[in-house]
């Protein structure tokens, strides 16, 4: 299982550098919000073999413009490309992952396409992550992820219990893709994150000791990497 650390910018950035892959986001623009691309490629210099990954935002129901941003992420240096999808509909999601899968694929097929639904996508009126795998394979993409969508301190466990992130990692691997998991996790979560098994977890609040709009705090994530061990 690796840990996923989202910076928010290049100082935050270093005091990731202990993580597996190092993702570079802008949470007050949302979720998965999308920084400058500057700041990817900054980040990309300072992450030396680290694999860096960008959020592109939580998208709307625009193929294009999210096909125009997952190209401009892979362009900036991108190692893993991560989409949201904030609307309902399985025809429209298929899409939007179709068109941003090739956006990235056709120049840059070695890159990691992430397709993103909600743990409380019931909430916000979006498509279920269990509706979202079969798309993300057919598109080719790589990962299939969940997050929670409003940032209000409850986690993805507040939504979908071990029993159904089993389910979600298992039609996953079924379908040849990996599983990233994240939302407001916790360093309590980590015991049963490991029986979950998904290949990725995504934290934030977790390393800025419990609140996401502060900063990230190198000894935090030290600490969640010795635990994944
Ligand atoms: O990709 C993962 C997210 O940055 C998770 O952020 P969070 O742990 O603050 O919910």
């Amino acid at each position: 299982m690796q840990l996923l650390v989202s910076p928010s910018s290049i100082e935050e950035a270093r005091s990731s550098l202990s993580a597996d892959i190092i993702d570079v986001k802008k949470p007050s623009e949302g979720s998965l919000g999308a920084n400058f691309p500057w700041v990817i490629q900054e980040i990309k210099k300072i992450a030396g073999k680290k694999p860096v990954s960008a959020a592109i935002g939580d998208n709307e129901y625009k193929p294009g413009t999210a096909a125009l941003s997952a190209y401009g992420a892979a362009h900036a240096g991108a190692d893993f490309i991560k989409v949201g999808l904030m609307f309902d509909g399985t025809d429209r999601a298929r899409d939007v992952i179709e068109a941003v899968t090739t956006a990235v694929k056709r120049e840059f097929p070695e890159k990691y396409v992430v397709i993103a639904a909600y743990s409380d996508f019931q909430r916000m009126g979006t498509i279920s992550p269990f509706a979202i795998s079969r798309l993300v394979a057919d598109a080719g993409a790589d990962v299939a992820m969940i997050d929670t969508g409003i940032k209000d301190g409850k986690s993805t466990f507040a939504f979908m219990d071990e029993e159904a992130l089993t389910r979600f990692v298992e039609q996953n691997r079924d379908l040849g893709l990996q599983t990233a998991l994240a939302g407001s996790l916790k360093f309590e979560d980590l015991d049963a994150l490991k029986r979950i098994n998904p290949e990725i977890i995504g934290v934030r609040g977790m390393v800025c000791g419990g609140d996401r709009t502060a900063t990230i705090r190198i000894e935090l994530v030290e600490k969640a990497m010795k635990m994944l061990v």
